[in-house]
């Protein structure tokens, strides 16, 4: 496998089709995701855009076109969680279980995994509830440990449904904050948002309607303008699997 360089694409996607019974939900996507960047995803509801980054993170398997991801790891961050609400887990377990991605499942967090955990608790202000059972949290505060769980597995592809939705503005500052931090760290970082000033920090904005990318722009990014990342390169040298 070629070397991951800066300006491959961390994931790259070709005539992706996706249909369930008689809808076709994404109707012959291609795209390429850039490393040290934040891609936002916006469009109508029923566009297809949960369904694209699904896809892109390996939940669903397209019913047609090719999925290449170049990355040593990646997160996935859904919109809504499948934690068990009778399942007796903290914060702290939910997070734990996003740093098993560094050490396996199951098994004893070593240093730098626990000090990832604690950095994802502290990233979105979850320290203080750590030891609260996840079944009696708020929206909010159960989207704010489910990003730290996305953070503590320490991905360079990290790619969040609706990361800000049920978040107060003081919460949501601080998501994008996280994801600042994360592309200003290579992270490739994907988000399918609704919020006006998530899609202002983009670096790219991909539009969707009826399934079908309908445009690509470069949006603002937070960074200035000579710190920009390039677009990603064609296709060709990016390497397989993760
Ligand atoms: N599991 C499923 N079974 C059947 N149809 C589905 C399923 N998931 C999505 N769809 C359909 O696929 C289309 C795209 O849905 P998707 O959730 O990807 O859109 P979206 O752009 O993320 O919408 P929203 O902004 O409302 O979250 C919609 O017509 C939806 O009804």
């Amino acid at each position: 496998m070629p070397p991951i360089t800066r300006l491959s694409p961390a994931a790259a996607l070709r005539g992706i089709r996706v249909d369930f019974d008689d809808t076709r939900a994404v109707d012959g996507v291609d795209l390429d995701v850039a490393r040290h960047a934040l891609t936002v995803v916006v469009g109508p509801n029923g566009s297809g855009k949960s369904t694209l980054i699904e896809v892109l993170a390996g939940a669903r398997t397209p019913s047609a076109g090719t999925v290449v991801v170049d990355a040593r790891a990646r997160a996935f961050v859904p919109q809504r969680a499948a934690v068990a609400e009778r399942l007796p887990l903290t914060v702290r377990d939910v997070v734990v279980v996003g740093a098993w991605g560094r050490v396996g499942a199951m098994r004893r967090l070593d240093r730098e995994a626990r000090t990832a955990v604690d950095d994802a608790l502290r990233r979105v202000d979850m320290t203080a509830l750590h030891r609260r059972p996840f079944a009696t949290l708020s929206g909010g505060q159960r989207q704010r440990a489910l990003l730290a769980q996305g953070l503590a597995r320490g991905a360079d592809l990290l790619l969040l449904d609706e990361p800000t939705t049920a978040l107060d503005a003081a919460s949501a500052a601080l998501i994008r904050d996280a994801i600042a931090d994360e592309t200003a760290r290579g992270t490739a970082v994907v988000c399918v948002s609704h919020d006006d000033r998530l899609i202002a920090e983009a670096d790219v904005v991909v539009r969707m309607e009826t399934g079908r990318i309908i445009g690509q722009e470069p949006g603002r990014g937070r960074r200035k303008k000579s710190e920009k990342p390039r677009s990603p390169g064609a296709l060709a040298g990016v390497g397989g699997g993760e």
